[in-house]
């Protein structure tokens, strides 16, 4: 194991731990791990970083009690509208690196040159597998900005508007070769991603897979179905 794989485990260990730590009380992780409360609780606090070998001990013992699809599925409940507040989900930047590390982990081998998505709330997944594959990330908007000299104009129609919307990315943001891998928090109708699909066409672009946190339906099996790609998302509703 080269060094920074070491350490990315370590903080993996930490993440792990962090995460567990709003379900179970130090007592309880300490019965768990086998370690003294001062021990976790300096690695919750990002105090020190276990040793290799205690990552992976941490890393064994741990396991079993996560669940990542469970940990996002608790964090899902509807209002009187069938809506929810992904925010839950997207503004806990641990759960994120998490998931993010599992996404990357299945993409590392496969050349990926950008991670593309969708203003606005796709952007923090983004960012994260992004940063796992060590890659830029773009994303197209819902208004054409200023200073931004050519687009890739998408015209579409959002589930829920029933109006024709359009998605604007600069062009230097993709390029014919690219290869890229699209994430969203959420896919209802698809259609936010075939419009991004198409964007890598206008660019010639090839987009390699798809990954969402949350799909409805059977959009997944579609776009599957349709493209011809890898498509999953963590939690099918
Ligand atoms: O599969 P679809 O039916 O296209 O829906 C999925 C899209 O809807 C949401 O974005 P939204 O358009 O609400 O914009 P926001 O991210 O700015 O809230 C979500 O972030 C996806 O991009």
């Amino acid at each position: 194991m080269s060094q920074i794989e070491a350490v990315k485990e370590k903080l993996r260990v930490v993440r792990i731990l962090k995460l567990l730590k709003k379900r179970y009380t130090y007592e309880e992780l300490s019965k768990i791990t086998g370690l003294p409360i001062t021990v976790l609780n300096r690695y919750v606090r990002g105090k020190v970083l276990p040793s290799t070998d205690r990552a992976k001990e941490l890393l064994e013992l741990l396991s079993p009690y996560i669940n990542i699809e469970e940990e996002v599925r608790r964090r899902i409940q509807f209002d009187e509208h069938g809506l929810f507040d992904n925010m839950k989900i997207l503004s806990d930047t641990n759960l994120m690196s998490l998931i993010a590390e599992e996404v990357a982990s299945k993409y590392i081998s496969k050349n990926i040159s950008k991670v593309l998505t969708a203003a606005t709330d796709g952007i923090p997944l983004a960012v994260h597998i992004a940063n796992e594959l060590n890659v830029d990330v773009v994303y197209a908007k819902k208004k054409k900005e200023v200073g931004v000299e050519k687009f890739y104009e998408v015209n579409y129609v959002p589930s829920a508007s029933g109006s024709v919307m359009t998605l604007y990315l600069p062009q230097w943001a993709l390029k014919k070769g690219e290869r890229v891998l699209i994430v969203d928090d959420v896919i209802r109708s698809g259609e936010t991603q075939r419009a991004l699909l198409e964007m890598c066409k206008q660019a010639g672009a090839v987009p390699v897979g798809m990954f969402f946190l949350i799909s409805v339906g059977n959009i997944i099996d579609v776009l599957k179905n349709d493209y011809n790609i890898p498509v999953d998302s963590l939690v099918r509703l």
